[in-house]
């Protein structure tokens, strides 16, 4: 993600066969309470949340944090109980009767005539956006995705078909240069998960193999960790040689096989995906949001000692863990075993914030 724009996040709730809606004029309810409760979730984590014009004029959303717990946290940091809203209004603009535009709760934008999307993006990063949601519709989620300025999706999928040519799909079809989210270049399945009988699924974007980019997304993946006060968020992804992705884990992420999940730790999960006998191990690197662990009390083994078992060669972490829930020297250990350990630490600061409540804790 470049720095002059907001991580762009792409919600919304479908069909099994692809559709946001059908084609009456009542607005069809996709998601369970479940999965309104995680998008709430989502919502009160960004900065702006952005629809377009059509969205307006279809279901007059509001576009506010529901949950009064989210928003009073919200003005415990600093911020407004709600995000900024966000209209991409097109030329024809929006009623002044909208909802965005006449409940309180939330400052709205509304963006007039055809102003790119590169030229939103720059102008909300001066406003102080870091993180925008775009809640669609279809044109809006086609658009950011046709432009690869989308670097993730949050996709709740129904458990019901639509099988009408004359509703609303997810993505309409972008033109002859298609999609940059292709097959030679699949994303990253971060996270999935059953709410109810919702399948949730998030999917991050990869654009190159640097240590940067790598690096970030083990961040943007310990936001999929269950969120607890006495244990960190942490992300992990295992890079092959070649640069093919061979795993990934986050903290308290589930496996089948470890033991109870809220002990696992993000680099035990993503070694434990994978055959130790898998040759590309010798040559990989582990990427992770924190230093990896040692000592450690959930388990015998730190996710030092896995990482030195499965003799991985090369670490790149964003953040040594500060002495406060534990004194932990996985850097020292394993640069003692000849592993290279290469940290970044202007990387830290997303790190910490993603683990504020915790360090605010300790
Ligand atoms: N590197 C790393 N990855 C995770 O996923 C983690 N949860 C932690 N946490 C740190 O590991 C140490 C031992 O934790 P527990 O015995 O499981 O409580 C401690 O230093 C934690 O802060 N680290």
């Amino acid at each position: 993600m470049a720095d002059s724009r907001p991580h762009v996040l792409l919600s919304f709730a479908a069909s099994l066969d692809g559709f946001l809606d059908d084609a009456s004029p009542n607005r069809l309810l996709l998601s369970n309470a479940a999965d309104f409760d995680r998008v709430d979730a989502a919502r009160a984590e960004s900065d702006a949340i952005l629809v377009g014009a059509g969205t307006i004029r279809a279901d007059n959303p509001r576009l506010l944090v529901r949950s009064a717990e989210r928003r009073a946290e919200r003005t415990s940091l600093g911020l407004a109980p709600s995000p900024l809203r966000v209209v991409l209004g097109g030329s024809r603009g929006i009623d002044p009767a909208a909802a965005v535009l006449t409940e309180p709760g939330a400052e709205t934008v509304v963006y007039e005539g055809r102003r790119s999307l590169p030229d939103v993006l720059g102008d909300l990063a001066e406003r102080g956006v870091r993180r925008l949601m775009v809640e669609g519709g279809s044109a809006v989620l086609t658009e950011f995705l046709a432009a690869d300025l989308a670097d993730e999706i949050q996709v709740a999928h129904a458990p019901f078909l639509i099988g009408d040519a004359a509703a609303p799909r997810a993505f309409g079809l972008p033109g002859p240069a298609g999609f940059p989210q292709s097959p030679e270049r699949r994303m990253l399945l971060a996270e999935y998960r059953s709410l109810g009988d919702v399948l949730y699924a998030r999917y991050l974007v990869q654009r190159n193999d640097s240590d940067e980019e790598l690096l970030g997304l083990t961040i943007e993946l310990s936001r999929s960790c269950p969120p607890v006060l006495n244990a960190y968020a942490v992300g992990a992804i295992i890079v092959a040689e070649d640069g093919t992705i061979l795993s990934t884990g986050y903290s308290r992420e589930p496996l089948y096989g470890l033991g109870d999940p809220s002990k696992n730790h993000a680099e035990e999960v993503a070694i434990a995906k994978l055959d130790p006998a898998d040759p590309r191990l010798r040559s990989a690197t582990i990427y992770t949001s924190l230093e990896p662990c040692s000592p450690r009390a959930s388990r015998p083994l730190s996710c030092t000692d896995h990482i030195l078992a499965a003799g991985i060669p090369r670490v790149v972490l964003a953040y040594r863990e500060p002495a406060l829930l534990a004194v932990c020297d996985g850097a020292e250990r394993l640069r003692a075993a000849g592993v290279e350990v290469v940290e970044l630490p202007a990387l830290a600061p997303a790190v910490r914030e993603v683990n504020r409540k915790v360090l605010a804790r300790g």
